[in-house]
C-alpha cells in the first residue's frame, strides 16, 4: 500500500509545483473519495509537508550530485528525488535501502528513462553524505540559514533586519515544525466536555491545555469526512490564534456584523456562535465558490444568521454606510504566519508582493471603516508576521482617520497571550500558534 501512498504524495507535490496549488487543496483534490487507510494518509501528509518544508535543503543536496541543473530536471523526477532523500534523512522508520528501492520503482512507472539518474543520485548521497557542506554562519549567514531551514534568501535577509539573528533562527525552526491540530467546540450544539467524550470514544487523542476556552487540541483525527460528529456540526477545525479574533471583536446577540473578507467562514461562524445565533452577519468575499464553503459550514454548525454575498472590498457599498455595529477585516495577506501549515507560501512570494498586498489591505480597511456606526467597532486581522501588513497599516489608517481610536485588545484576551501592546502580534516560535495580528479600533461618537 505504501508505494501507492508515495505515488499520491508525488501527484500532490507536482500539483503544488506546477499549478501553484495550496498544499491543503492539492491534498484534498488527490485523496478525496479514495479509500485510503489512515496510516497511509498520515504517511502521505508526512511526505508532502516534509518535502515542502525542506525543499531548498533537499535541492541543495541534489545539486551536489546531479549534472543536470535543478531547473532542468523533470518536475516528477525532481520530486521523486526529493521524497527519496527526505525519507533517507528524516524518516528513521523507513530503512535507507527501502527509500532508494521505492523511489526507483516509482520513477520506473513515471519516467522510465530517468531510473538510472534517480538511483545514481540517491546512492551517491548514501556514499558521500559526509561531504555535503552548507556554508557556515561565519562564511555567509544568509545562505546558511536559507539552505539549512529552507527559506528563500530575501526572506531570511528581511527577517534578520527586522528581528535579529536569534529570533530569526527560532522563527525559521518553528516554521518547519508540525502545527497542532485544534478544533473549536460548537457550543451552539454541544458542551466542550461532551465533545471531548465523543472524541475519546472515537479513539481521537485529546489535549485540553488550551488558552481559548472552546478550543481542544487533537491528534490522529483521520479522515474528517468519515466522522459523524463532524457532520453533526459539533466542531470546526480552527487554530487558537484565529479563534482570538472573534473574541476580540466581541459580537453580542442581536447585533449587525459585517465580515468583509469572510471565506471559508472560520471566524464568521465563530462570531455567530458568540452571538448565540441571534442577530445578523453579512459575510462577503470576492470569490463566489468560496462563499459556498461559508454556507456549508453554517448549515452543518446549525447557524442561520449569516447571509453571504459576493462583494469586492475594494469597492464601497453606499447602502451600508454607518450601518454596522461591528466590522471585521480579516484581510488577504502574505500568510507568513502560517508557513507551518502551507510551507509552499515561503517559495511563492517576493518582497514586491508584500508591498502590493499592503496597499490592498489599507484600501480594504479604509472602505470597511465607512460601514461602522458611531461608537461601533472595527477589527483588523491577518495571519502574517510582517509589520508592513500589520501595525504599519493601522498607523497609516489612524493618521487619516482621527474619528477612530485603538482599543486595548488585552481586555478581550486570555492571560496567556496578553502583552504590553494594545494590539496582538503572535509568532509561531513564541506561542506555538500560527503567526497572527489582531487590532481593535472604535469609531468615536463625534
Ligand atoms: C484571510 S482570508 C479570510 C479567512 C476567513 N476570515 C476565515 O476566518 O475563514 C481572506 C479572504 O479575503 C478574500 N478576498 C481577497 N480579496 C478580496 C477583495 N478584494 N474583496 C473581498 N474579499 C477578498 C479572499 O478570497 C479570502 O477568502
Amino acid at each position: 500500500m505504501k508505494n501507492n501512498a508515495r505515488k499520491y504524495a508525488l501527484n500532490i507535490l507536482v500539483d503544488i509545483e506546477k499549478n501553484n496549488a495550496f498544499s491543503n487543496i492539492a491534498i484534498n483534490r488527490e485523496l478525496k473519495g479514495k479509500d485510503i487507510p489512515n496510516i497511509d494518509r498520515r504517511f502521505i501528509s508526512e511526505l508532502v509537508y516534509g518535502v515542502l518544508e525542506n525543499k531548498m535543503y533537499l535541492d541543495f543536496i541534489i545539486s551536489k550530485f546531479s549534472k543536470i541543473k535543478i531547473k532542468k530536471i523533470n518536475v516528477k523526477v525532481l520530486n521523486i528525488l526529493r521524497m527519496g532523500l527526505y525519507q533517507i534523512i528524516y524518516l528513521d522508520k523507513i530503512p535507507e535501502f527501502a527509500a532508494v528501492n521505492e523511489s526507483v520503482k516509482l520513477v520506473k512507472k513515471v519516467d522510465f528513462k530517468a531510473t538510472g539518474f534517480v538511483n545514481g543520485i540517491l546512492r551517491s548521497f548514501l556514499r558521500n553524505r559526509n561531504s555535503i557542506k552548507v556554508p557556515t554562519i561565519k562564511e555567509d549567514i544568509i545562505k546558511h540559514l536559507s539552505i539549512t531551514y529552507s527559506h528563500p534568501e530575501w526572506l531570511v535577509e528581511r527577517w534578520l533586519k527586522e528581528f535579529g539573528q536569534d529570533f530569526t533562527i527560532s522563527l525559521l525552526k518553528a516554521n518547519n515544525e508540525t502545527p497542532k491540530l485544534t478544533v473549536r467546540t460548537n457550543t451552539l450544539k454541544i458542551k466542550k466536555e461532551q465533545l471531548i467524550e465523543k472524541l475519546r470514544e472515537k479513539d481521537v487523542k485529546v489535549d485540553t491545555d488550551t488558552f481559548v476556552k472552546e478550543a481542544i487540541h487533537i491528534g490522529n483525527l483521520g479522515n474528517i469526512e468519515d466522522m459523524e460528529i463532524y457532520h453533526k456540526g459539533f466542531f470546526q477545525i480552527q487554530d487558537e490564534s484565529s479563534m482570538l479574533v472573534a473574541h476580540v471583536l466581541d459580537p453580542k446577540p442581536g447585533e449587525f456584523v459585517i465580515d468583509i473578507c469572510a471565506a471559508p467562514g472560520g471566524k464568521t461562524t465563530h462570531m455567530a456562535q458568540l452571538m448565540d445565533n441571534d442577530g445578523k452577519i453579512l459575510a462577503r468575499d470576492i470569490y463566489k465558490h468560496k462563499l459556498k464553503l461559508i454556507n456549508d459550514n453554517a448549515k452543518r454548525l446549525g447557524i442561520n444568521i449569516i447571509r453571504t454575498e459576493v462583494f469586492d472590498a475594494e469597492k464601497i457599498d453606499e447602502r451600508l454606510l454607518r450601518k454596522a455595529d461591528k466590522v471585521l477585516v480579516d484581510a488577504p495577506c502574505s500568510g507568513f504566519g502560517i508557513i507551518r501549515r502551507k510551507p509552499e507560501l515561503k517559495y511563492n512570494k517576493k518582497a514586491q508582493d508584500i508591498k502590493a498586498i499592503s496597499k490592498l489591505q489599507l484600501k480594504i480597511l479604509n472602505n470597511a471603516s465607512k460601514y461602522v456606526k458611531k461608537g461601533g467597532i472595527l477589527v483588523y486581522s491577518t495571519c502574517t508576521i510582517e509589520k508592513e501588513e500589520n501595525i504599519d497599516i493601522i498607523e497609516k489608517f489612524l493618521k487619516e482617520h482621527k474619528e477612530f481610536e485603538m482599543v486595548d485588545v488585552n481586555d478581550y484576551l486570555p492571560s496567556a497571550v496578553r502583552t504590553k501592546y494594545q494590539f496582538l502580534q503572535l509568532y509561531p516560535n513564541i506561542y506555538k500558534t500560527d503567526g497572527f495580528f489582531i487590532c481593535k479600533l472604535r469609531r468615536n461618537n463625534r
